[in-house]
């Protein structure tokens, strides 16, 4: 059998994150190597006690758990967190017990510097928050853009609106001055937007599927879905939600579920579009100099198959 790819998930649970880690640890192409916390979804310390807690539940606690930034990459303090998408708790107000398991003393950042170092070229970062732990990385360790294989990212809104606003998705709208540092950092970077995970919906039906499965986490899972579904059928009017986090970690599992474009991405980061994210195709040359034109180029989904996602997280779910 093929190396299985090693993981570590930045991540801010959030109901659709939880859904993301499950299914990574049911996923056997890939090694969960770690978890690695944010703010976004629910503060930082919530975040840490809620990976924690889901690795209890998946009796997984042999997985570090590093807490990461409590700040934005410029110290920004006012954060905006979506506990109306998750609920108070993140995990749709279900009052479970605090986790008895403890982050491990290094932080976010160290740990992700630690494990690209050990295992140069071989961990994927798959950042499904906001980016200032995958940021810091970069600026306090020059080489952790060589020596990481691939960042994943749930992130940004492609020529189509955000979900914070018309400009700007939430992730990068958490903080966009760390999203603009890792797209331009030549590392190899895989965006999956909203203009994708949008396409990826899981049904009232599928949920009564899951209810119906007796496998543990589908059971979970069915619990604290409520929160997000009655979100977004309030917010949108979809019949279902979109399942962002699962597909940015299937993408990051199975490279063949979507389809990328190349070229350079620079995020704004004032005015009324603070947090979008403008891709540049880099198919014509300008005659000025432009704030894209000397940037790498990162990858970005363009298309998705919805089916085989949906597919692949009710299969790996449900036979738990
Ligand atoms: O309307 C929203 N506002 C803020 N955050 C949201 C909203 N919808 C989903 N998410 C959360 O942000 C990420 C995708 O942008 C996902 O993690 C999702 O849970």
């Amino acid at each position: 059998m093929a190396e299985r790819k090693k993981i570590i998930i930045d991540t801010d649970p959030g109901i659709d994150d939880a859904m993301a880690i499950f299914l990574a640890l049911k996923s056997p192409e890939v090694e969960v190597i770690g978890l690695s916390t944010i703010y976004g979804n629910v503060y930082t310390t919530l975040a840490t006690k809620n990976a924690l807690h889901l690795l209890e539940i998946a009796e997984r606690t042999d997985i570090p758990v590093a807490e990461g930034s409590h700040v934005t990459i410029n110290k920004g303090t006012k954060l905006r967190i979506a506990d109306f998408v998750h609920g108070t708790d993140g995990l749709g107000n279900q009052n479970f017990p605090p986790p008895k398991g403890k982050p491990i003393e290094l932080s976010a950042a160290d740990f992700l510097i630690q494990q690209a170092n050990l295992y140069p070229g071989k961990v994927t970062v798959v950042a499904l928050g906001p980016l200032t732990n995958v940021a810091l990385a970069i600026q306090s360790d020059p080489s952790f853009v060589k020596n990481i294989g691939q960042i994943v990212l749930l992130g940004g809104a492609f020529a189509v609106n955000g979900n914070v606003n018309p400009a700007a998705e939430a992730n990068i709208f958490g903080d966009p001055e760390a999203a603009d540092i890792v797209f331009t950092s030549g590392a190899d970077v895989l965006a999956v937007g909203i203009n994708v995970t949008h396409q990826v919906v899981l049904t009232d039906a599928d949920r009564d599927k899951l209810a119906e499965s007796n496998g543990k986490f589908a059971q979970y899972l069915n619990k604290i879905l409520d929160v997000y579904f009655s979100y977004h059928h309030d917010a949108y009017s979809t019949k279902g939600v979109y399942l962002h986090d699962p597909t940015a970690l299937l993408a990051a599992v199975n490279p063949s579920l979507i389809t990328c474009t190349e070229g350079a991405v620079r995020v704004q980061t004032t005015g009324i579009t603070r947090g979008l994210t403008l891709f540049y195709n880099k198919q014509k040359r300008f005659v000025e100099v432009t704030e894209w034109s000397d940037k790498p180029s990162v990858k970005v989904a363009v298309t998705v198959d919805a089916p085989a996602v949906v597919k692949l997280v009710m299969e790996r779910l449900t036979h738990s």
